[in-house]
């Protein structure tokens, strides 16, 4: 029964197993935890753990049947497939020093994933890699990866991190499991079916290399009876800290797996007294009570976050509104962002009331330029501004797509603005206007700020705006930080090409660890002091890995962009200054063609550049540090905005 109903919210996290014991009645198994405990499925031994190939080799190779929990038909396919995780026994030991031991496991390995593969279980659950070294296992999996189904492989990591503090740093890096998860999923090559189920221990590490797990393929978290506190009536809790992780897993479809005996008898007792025949005896339940707690007093999703959940993670091309023309349901989904027009006709208004006194109020017209008009809405906002602060305005509506245009022909004879709205179908860096404007309005953002081709598109209009003349918005700049992001890594490895490596994507990010603070990256002001000026730009970034995040891998780097409208009237998407509630842009993330592991407190050096031609502009990216990637994009022979 899953843990609740979260609205719009179809996740994974909804779903919450219980780790067992080997039982070879299988249907006793399912019975017990899902009609008498309600978890939604076990995390089950396949096999008998006495079983060791080299010794069993005459008593049941000899007859030919390996001692599985019951046949394939004890339980119906869909049974199998959705309420049962095969556990792979966890006495093998693939690295071990002792060649017989060592054999027996790889061969078991390889049996029981088969035959969970043989079920079609969704997933099978690999013990933790013991000791340091994990070649050997890794190899075998890989192997296993190479011929595999759809099955899952999630590899069991404990969740620890010795403090850097407390330890000398040799130890740090020997310790942190992170480490032997990143070591293990290099060997398999960042397989799209290897994953992680962190074991939740009593004590936790800090918010800071937590959160790099956000940015991995964790399936799971094992939370531990170990790790429950006892309430004030004697049943389980967790602790502040705990509770915000399961949070984080329950945002993150991470499922939750409770695992461990009761240590809390009374509280068992207590759901036994006041609960049907029926979930009797389940010692776990009030574990999963309180899950289910937890799960159930989440905020119910905002509504833009519910329409965005089919987005997350979901690699977009960037819009070519220069060389391309939009389509009506672009402009549709423009248009239904209110905030950012609020924001527009605020930074209007106030550079009304900047430009023309109250005493000149009735007898001066403004000429404003809505350049890049689309279907209006700017148009809409500009003359609401006028209204708002009883200014006069004289508009210009200037569009290069033709399709748009008549759209905004229709919506100025329906608003009966004829007699103030001018519409031009033209491209802006072409037009020979008639008459210079005060104000200057465009919206032709990217993600990235700049990677529109705004800069290119106002140098052209720039022409027409007067000497004292007013930009909206004045200035743009671009940020970049460090992610985390092996899900957004293996869709574009998924292409097997250099292109998708070398291109940026528009992107609701989600899946990710976002590693340092971002940076700024390029600024552009309108209108410009010099017409020569160039739009090209180079800068170089070093961003800082806090020491208490352990080593992390960057699959890339996320970009963002904050605009000033005008004077203290921003828009932007940048994390800590974000506009709230605007849905017209996701971020953007640039990928690197191998991922770069950084040690804790170490720098990460990375290079941008923008670089103009005379048909096409586009970025160059590079790390130098601490190892060095290729130049990413050299002369824009993966990706590039049309001019
Ligand atoms: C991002 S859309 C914004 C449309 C509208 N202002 C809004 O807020 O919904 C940018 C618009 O600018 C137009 N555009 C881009 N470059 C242009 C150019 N050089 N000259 C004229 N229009 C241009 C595009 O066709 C598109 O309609």
């Amino acid at each position: 029964m899953p843990l609740g109903e979260r609205s719009g919210d179809k996740s994974e996290s909804r779903y919450c197993g219980v780790e067992t014991d080997f039982n070879d009645d299988m249907p006793h198994v399912l019975h017990f935890n899902l009609y008498s405990g309600s978890f939604d499925f076990v995390v089950a031994p396949l096999m008998d753990p006495s079983y060791r190939p080299s010794l069993m080799q005459k008593d049941v190779l000899g007859s030919g049947v390996l001692p599985f929990a019951g046949s394939d038909l004890v339980l119906s396919p869909s049974q199998w497939s959705s309420h049962v995780v095969g556990k792979i026994s966890s006495w093998i030991d693939l690295d071990s020093e002792d060649e017989t031991l060592r054999i027996d496991s790889e061969t078991t390995l390889k049996q029981e994933v088969a035959w969970a593969s043989h079920l079609s279980l969704q997933a099978c659950l690999l013990p933790a890699p013991k000791g340091t070294s994990c070649a050997n296992y890794a190899r075998c999996v890989n192997q296993i990866l190479q011929g595999a189904n759809n099955i899952q492989l999630w590899l069991r990591i404990p969740l620890v991190k010795p403090d850097v503090d407390s330890m000398d740093e040799k130890s740090v890096t020997l310790d942190d499991s992170w480490e032997s998860w990143n070591s293990f999923r290099l060997l398999c090559e960042h397989h799209s079916q290897l994953s992680v189920a962190l074991d939740i221990l009593s004590t936790l590490p800090s918010t800071n290399s937590l959160g790099r797990w956000f940015g991995e393929p964790v399936r799971a978290a094992i939370l531990n009876t170990d790790c429950f506190l006892t309430n004030s009536h004697g049943c389980p809790c967790l602790s502040k800290r705990h509770q915000r992780l399961i949070s984080g897993f329950f945002n993150h479809s991470i499922q939750i797996i409770i695992s461990g005996n009761s240590v809390h008898p009374k509280a068992s007792m207590d759901a036994n007294e006041t609960s049907d025949i029926n979930s009797q005896r389940h010692p776990l339940r009030p574990y999963l009570d309180y899950v289910g707690y937890l799960y159930q007093r989440m905020d119910p999703l905002p509504e833009q976050e519910r329409f965005e959940l089919g987005y997350r993670d979901f690699l977009q091309s960037p819009l070519q509104p220069l060389m391309d023309n939009l389509e009506a349901q672009t402009y549709e989904t423009f248009e239904k962002d209110a905030v950012k027009y609020v924001q527009y006709q605020r930074a209007v208004s106030k550079a009304l009331l900047d430009r023309v006194p109250d005493e000149e109020a009735s007898a001066k017209i403004i000429v404003l330029m809505v350049v890049g008009a689309g279907r209006g809405p700017l148009v809409r906002a500009s003359l609401q501004a006028a209204e708002e602060t009883g200014r006069r305005l004289k508009v210009y509506a200037v569009e290069k797509n033709p399709n748009a245009v008549v759209t905004l022909h229709a919506l100025v004879k329906l608003e009966g603005w004829e007699d103030i709205v001018t519409i031009v179908s033209s491209d802006m860096r072409h037009w020979n206007a008639t008459e210079k404007a005060d104000i200057l309005v465009s919206e032709l953002l990217g993600s990235f700020g700049d990677n529109e081709l705004s800069p290119e598109c106002l140098d052209g209009a720039q022409r027409f705006l007067k000497q004292d003349g007013i930009s909206i918005p004045s200035s743009y700049t671009s940020f970049l930080q460090p992610v985390t992001a092996s899900k957004l890594y293996n869709d574009v490895k998924a292409h097997k090409d250099l292109v998708h490596f070398e291109t940026a994507y528009v992107v609701k990010l989600h899946n990710v660890a976002r590693l340092s603070p971002s940076q700024p990256v390029f600024t552009f002001t309108h209108p410009k002091r010099s017409e020569n000026e160039s739009n090209q730009r180079y800068k170089k970034l070093s961003f800082e890995i806090p020491s208490d995040t352990g080593s992390a891998m960057i699959h890339g780097f996320a970009g963002y962009f904050d605009a000033t409208l005008y004077k203290d009237v921003h828009l932007g998407i940048e994390p800590s200054t974000a506009t709230p509630n605007m849905f017209s842009w996701f971020s953007i993330f640039f990928p690197l063609r191998a991922p770069i592991c950084v040690g804790p407190g170490s720098t990460l050096e990375v290079h941008f550049w923008r670089c103009c031609g005379s048909t096409k502009v586009w970025y160059e990216w590079g790390v130098t540090s601490p190892s060095s990637s290729p130049i990413h994009n050299s002369n824009g022979r993966s990706y590039w905005v049309g001019l």
